[in-house]
């Protein structure tokens, strides 16, 4: 096999995936590099077993919610787990590696490094490329450092996601998206699970109300939520481990899940002969260039842009269409350029309620100097209140006064994921409210959340 080629993609996670599917279709000799497995963590150790673990619970709360559904008691976990099991292939990449290779990728397994322009070693073995290197390599767990904590054997997201029993308690450090996911997703299966927060609720990097409702929904479902706590310190206890605060309590587990956030995974990869520390973010523009290194692009994780599967594989079509066409300073909002990186991200938390938001929370939209306007509702219409008795929903919209057109969309609720896309297409669209208007929402669907927003604007 030669080992020359003309893109080479370091990191075949979703992010390396797409970036080398779209050099390849663009007819360039493209090598997708993987050390582990093909798919990346969002396959094995993420997104799918994650979603995979907390869709059962959702469908059994959601039956429960609306009577003469005869609904089982509880879930069964041998069947969650064995469903989970298959949504990750049982660890096997051989699907994905037929899929790389049918897009007309060349896989080579190893850890790739930056040895050189355009020269990466992967295990000893030197591949060149004629145009350009691209760094797919996402990221790892942030592990805080802890007295005690090397000495325990923890889990992060990795065994969070890839159990294969019900663990007997849990205790979760950190409440991020990965904390509150986690926390239900065993707590509904049986675990006893206490979250450990360090502020006053879950979820601080979404809208106050966001947190607090999926805080009550954590608690409905037996979890326990220490708010204001530092971990001081860790130690094993009764087989399991204890994690000491700083008022001198403690809270033990069977297991201890470290989820403090993720750091780029740069090390050992040879980034600092090109001025970078290994650890940190590789700073790109918006077509995905590293600063200072024309050959060498970067997307996903590792950018430390957006930390989302669907984000990054967008930055990755942009990388791909920026080397395909030698894209030279294209304008915002073109095909190689990750322009919405910079006000529509998407995002959902999918716990019961789930939190689905885009754009700027007010505090960022403040933060930012906008003259904004926020709309605040309880989501009840007719469509919430028929898909469940008793249904608890918020949401809130931000509008550029200036502009007339959203900046910021977050909804929190059963079932608001798929309410975002239209929010994202109003605020990447700059579409005006007076425009919005004109887009009716179905009768009764909890879509018609939207018009009652329109309508306490003042339309
Ligand atoms: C528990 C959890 C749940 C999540 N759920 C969601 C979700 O529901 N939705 C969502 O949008 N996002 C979710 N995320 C975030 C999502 O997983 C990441 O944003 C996504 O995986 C990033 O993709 P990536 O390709 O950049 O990196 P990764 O998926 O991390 O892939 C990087 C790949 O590069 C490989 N690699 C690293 N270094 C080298 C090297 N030197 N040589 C060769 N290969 C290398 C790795 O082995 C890996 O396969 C979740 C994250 C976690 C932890
Ligand atoms: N549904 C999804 O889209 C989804 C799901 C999971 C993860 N992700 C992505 O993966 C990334 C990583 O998730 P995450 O939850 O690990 O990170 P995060 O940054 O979302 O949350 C980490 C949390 O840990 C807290 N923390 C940090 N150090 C701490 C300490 N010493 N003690 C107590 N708390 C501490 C932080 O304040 C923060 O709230 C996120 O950026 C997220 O977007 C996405």
């Amino acid at each position: 096999m030669s080992d020359d080629f003309d893109v080479i993609v370091i990191g075949g996670g979703p992010v390396g995936e797409n970036a080398a599917a779209r050099t390849a279709a663009g007819g360039l000799r493209t090598a997708l590099v993987e050390a582990e497995r093909v798919g990346g963590e969002c396959s094995y150790w993420a997104c799918m077993p994650s979603k995979a673990l907390l869709r059962p619970g959702h469908a059994l709360a959601a039956a429960r919610r609306v009577p003469g559904v005869p609904v089982g008691a509880r879930l069964d976990p041998v069947e969650v787990l064995k469903r989970r099991n298959s949504f990750t292939s049982d660890w096997d990449d051989a699907g994905q590696v037929e899929w790389a290779e049918g897009a007309g990728l060349t896989v080579v397994r190893g850890r790739g490094r930056l040895v050189g322009e355009r020269r990466v070693d992967v295990d000893g073995r030197v591949l060149t490329a004629t145009k350009a290197v691209v760094v797919c390599t996402g990221s790892v767990p942030r592990i805080p450092s802890l007295p005690g904590l090397a000495d325990v054997a923890y889990w992060t997201s990795r065994e969070a996601t890839s159990a294969q029993e019900v663990p007997e308690s849990l205790v979760v450090l950190g409440g991020g998206v990965v904390g509150v996911e986690m926390a239900q997703a065993w707590a509904r299966l049986g675990s006893d699970v206490t979250l450990v927060v360090s502020g006053e609720r879950p979820l601080p990097k979404f809208e106050a109300f966001a947190g607090d409702l999926v805080a009550e929904g954590l608690r409905e479902d037996g979890v326990r939520i220490v708010t204001g706590a530092k971990a001081v310190a860790v130690s094993g206890s009764d087989g399991g481990v204890a994690l000491r605060l700083s008022d001198g309590s403690e809270v033990r587990g069977a297991h201890l899940l470290i989820a403090t956030g993720r750091q780029p995974a740069t090390t050992d990869l040879g980034v600092e002969r090109f001025g970078f520390t290994a650890g940190e973010a590789l700073d790109v523009d918006d077509t995905g260039r590293v600063s200072g290194v024309d050959w060498l692009y970067a997307a996903g994780d590792v950018t430390g842009r957006a930390l989302l599967t669907h984000q990054g594989k967008y930055a990755a079509r942009a990388v791909g269409t920026a080397i395909v066409t030698d894209a030279v300073d294209p304008e915002p909002w073109t095909a190689p350029v990750a322009t919405a990186d910079h006000t529509a991200v998407p995002q959902v938390v999918f716990t019961d309620p789930e939190v689905a938001s885009v754009g700027w929370s007010e505090a960022q939209a403040r933060e930012a100097g906008l003259e904004i306007r926020v709309v605040d509702l309880d989501i009840a219409v007719a469509g919430s209140s028929l898909h469940a008795d008793g249904y608890r929903g918020k949401a809130r919209m931000i509008v550029d006064e200036r502009k007339r057109t959203l900046v910021g969309v977050t909804f929190a609720g059963p079932d608001v994921a798929e309410l975002i896309h239209a929010a994202t297409i109003a605020i990447v669209g700059e579409v005006t409210v007076d425009r919005l208007w004109h887009a009716v929402p179905a009768y009764p669907t909890i879509s018609e959340v939207w018009l009652r927003l329109l309508e306490a604007y003042g339309l």
